[in-house]
């Protein structure tokens, strides 16, 4: 069984350092306890209001059936606050979806532990908790149709994409200009090129509506006029790497077959995923990549997650725009993915609250597809958690040692600091940090571009 399996995992890495304890709202005062005391009730209060706000348009698409679907799903939103604030027992899922069973073999699995005490929201690992309240707001859903397909944050969504309308704009209309000229750079400019996108897309990793609690939070200015007096703050850069791995392998070349492909798993919609189809459409251009497979949530997911929804929606929003280059842009990316040089996939893994280092048992077919990769990229904070398990290492533990094994192929995480686990700092690094600046790992204002190659090992 898979539990089985799971509960067999090491308490020690490869190198014998000792897995530490996750983080939690067990730990009064820290980021996990604030975010479920605070930030989560809020997440969910909102949502209960747009679908308040909504009714009208249930009624006239559904009639009276439509609003007392609408009303039964506030009113188990509503009892799951209540569950969240008064610190009840994680209940198992009841609703049938492919993914139920695997949610409540991990809450067997958790019950199975050392821990005495019922798996409940201020005693269990943040990263479960906060993964399943999102689950269970798709249940409220999903168990009154014809509820199930409602996004309760896609408003949010859309505004912030509508408010980055300006600094959609400034990157398009550079990325254009620079496209133009591609086929006649030098490697070095080549270079040049790819770290600055890189960058564009590292910082549009700040625009995330879980860390705002679901409050408007776009890009209002020109991302590329701040790149410069950013850089003191990606606090590890290891993008030279990346770009060693991106040029060897297109020197490399033995033939026109030879097939390149870079996977992005992704993170929010709006300016974020912009960001990361200008990388995309970048790396298509320059023959750095002859393929890109994108990742995205299945269900709608800490509040901005890109679906499958977003996705198109953006597409076609950029496509539709009365700006040139914006809709250049879209008629272009339109292009990619109909031509299969864009491939869009929504693993049921990812919106599931494992560590990523458990990839390889629950989701092994989606482990053997990234191993097709030959460089992937992990957007935002949430993936740098599951990466490392969202563990309380120390700061100088090493990126490799933190991915306990996860190594299907180069991969990197492009993430601003929003939660409060950072390893591969060098010594004495954290420290200072936090003596300067208190916020220095929940604030968004310093970011990290990390590298591992150790599958190669
Ligand atoms: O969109 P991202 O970068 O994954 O961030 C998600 C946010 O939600 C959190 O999980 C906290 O609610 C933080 O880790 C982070 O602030
Ligand atoms: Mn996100």
């Amino acid at each position: 069984m898979l539990r089985d399996k799971m509960a067999e995992m090491p308490t020690t890495t490869a190198l014998g350092v000792e897995v530490p304890d996750s983080l939690s709202a067990k730990y009064t005062g820290s980021f996990a306890y604030f975010t479920v005391k605070d930030r989560l009730p809020q997440i969910l209060t909102k949502a209960v209001d747009t679908v308040h706000r909504n009714m009208e348009t249930f009624f006239e698409k559904y009639g009276q059936e439509g609003v007392e679907a609408e009303k039964r799903a506030i009113s188990l939103m509503s009892k799951l606050r209540n569950e969240l604030q008064t610190d009840k027992p994680v209940l198992p899922l009841t609703d049938g979806l492919p993914d139920a069973d695997q949610w409540n073999e991990y809450l067997e699995h958790l019950q199975a532990g050392p821990d005495t005490e019922e798996p409940s929201w201020f005693k269990s690992p943040w990263l479960y908790m906060e993964c399943y309240m999102y689950r269970r707001i798709q249940e409220s859903l999903q168990l009154n149709p014809p509820m199930c397909d409602f996004d309760v944050f896609n408003e949010a969504k859309t505004q912030s994409f509508f408010t980055s309308q300006q600094a959609i704009i400034a990157i398009c209309t550079y990325f254009l200009e620079m496209k133009n000229k591609i086929k006649c750079f030098k490697d070095t400019q080549l270079k040049a090129e790819f770290l600055l996108l890189a960058q564009v897309a590292l910082w549009g990793n700040r625009c995330d509506l879980s860390i705002s609690g679901g409050r408007e939070n776009s890009q209002k200015l020109n991302p590329l006029t701040s790149l410069e007096s950013l850089k003191p703050s990606i606090l590890v850069d290891d993008s030279e790497f990346v770009w060693e791995v991106l040029i060897n392998r297109k020197k490399n070349k033995t033939s026109e077959t030879t097939c390149t492909r870079i996977d992005i798993v992704l993170d929010n919609s709006g300016f974020e995923l912009v960001t990361d189809l200008i990388l995309a459409d970048f790396l298509l251009a320059s023959g750095l990549a002859d393929v890109i497979h994108f990742h995205g949530k299945s269900i709608p997911w800490f509040v901005s997650d890109t679906t499958k929804k977003d996705f198109d929606w953006t597409l076609k929003q950029m496509q539709a725009a009365n700006h040139m280059q914006m809709s250049r842009c879209g008629v272009m990316w339109e292009k990619n993915m109909n031509q299969g040089v864009w491939i869009y996939h929504d693993h049921l893994f990812w919106t599931l609250p494992h560590e990523f280092c458990d990839m390889p048992l629950v989701a092994h077919d989606l482990y053997a597809e990234l191993q097709k990769s030959n460089l992937i990229f992990f957007k935002g904070d949430l993936n740098y958690r599951k990466l490392t398990g969202d563990r309380k290492w120390s700061y100088t533990v090493s990126f490799d040692t933190a991915l306990r094994g996860f190594q299907p192929a180069p991969l990197c995480s492009l993430r601003t600091l929003k939660a409060d686990i950072q390893v591969g700092l060098k010594p004495g690094q954290g420290e200072q940090l936090a003596a300067s600046d208190a916020e220095w790992m929940i604030s968004g204002r310093f970011a990290i571009i990390q590298f591992s190659n150790s599958y190669q090992t």
